[in-house]
């Protein structure tokens, strides 16, 4: 049963095809992904000639409730966090034929994990920290207006010209001001939200470090053996992980990173005098 319902899925998910336009204006392009909920084109925007990406929600989706609301849960959370270099911006929203879509921004960039591990870029570990301390001003944003992304992810981040742009809002979550929750459940929901998006930062920043390290020769080591960092770096990783005291707020992890950045530029420079 559950294999038929696949077949029907992916029939019905089909995208849609190239040069087809919508809303009289959006030309079709290319296919830039198909996630579990949403699909993602390349579109030219025919009323004034510049490239836009639209997010469908996927046709076998769209008459469910709950992923409509998802779906527009997601257009709100753009629509707030509107002016930010590092957040696609949100153009419009509409629905054609019963189907749903939006229009952000397009970001002309690659995500991290093709420029990983498709590219085999290496980031320094000061290139790594430095790119972490402008991903912690973006989810500090993003907290500021009370969304946390949920998905902070190498492949959510786009890097265009060297700066990351944070995509993906579909397991974004925005705690609201209800009567429902007392004060002390709010801060408590609040807290596991920011230590998870903090967690999902330690993630990235050890993706990049281990773009220095060799692939030869591995074997099952933690990544405090492996990467032999500096204590500093190795502080900040251990508590964004939560292996060591959680961090309390933004202003102690930009604390502990530059520290870090400091602290690996010295050894960086050692490092090239001894070689
Ligand atoms: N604003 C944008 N500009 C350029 N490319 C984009 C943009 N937004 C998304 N993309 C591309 O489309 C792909 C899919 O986007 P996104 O991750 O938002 O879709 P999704 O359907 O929610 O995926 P998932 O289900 O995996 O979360 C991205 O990996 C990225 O390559």
């Amino acid at each position: 049963m559950r294999f038929v319902r696949k077949i029907i899925q992916f029939i019905v998910d089909t995208p849609i095809e190239k040069d087809k336009i919508l809303m009289g204006r959006y030309q079709v392009k290319a296919v830039l992904g198909i996630g579990s909920y949403g699909m993602v084109y390349e579109c030219i925007d025919l009323l004034n000639d510049t490239r836009v990406a639209v997010k469908q929600l996927r046709p076998s989706k769209r008459k469910k409730q709950l992923e409509i609301d998802r779906f527009t849960e997601e257009i709100h959370m753009l629509r707030l966090l509107g002016n930010h270099s590092s957040i696609p911006k949100l153009l419009e929203s509409f629905q054609e034929e019963g189907h749903w879509f939006y229009v952000m921004e397009f970001i002309d960039g690659e995500n991290l994990e093709s420029l990983l591990f498709d590219k085999k870029l290496v980031f320094t570990r000061q290139e790594a920290l430095l790119l972490i301390r402008q991903l912690v001003s973006i989810v500090d944003y993003l907290h500021n207006h009370s969304i946390y992304h949920g998905d902070l992810r190498i492949p959510n981040i786009l890097m265009k010209n060297d700066v990351p742009v944070l995509i993906d809002f579909g397991l974004a979550c925005r705690l609201i001001d209800s009567r429902k929750n007392n004060d002390k459940e709010k801060s408590k929901q609040r807290e596991i939200l920011t230590q998870d998006d903090y967690y999902d930062l330690g993630d990235i920043l050890l993706f990049l470090l281990y773009s220095t390290y060799p692939k030869k020769n591995r074997k099952a080591l933690s990544w405090i053996e492996e990467l032999s960092l500096p204590a500093t770096t190795t502080n900040l990783l251990r508590r964004l992980l939560g292996i060591d005291e959680r961090y309390a707020n933004v202003e102690e992890i930009f604390h502990d990173l530059d520290k870090a950045i400091l602290e690996g530029n010295v050894h960086d420079t050692h490092e090239q005098i001894l070689l």
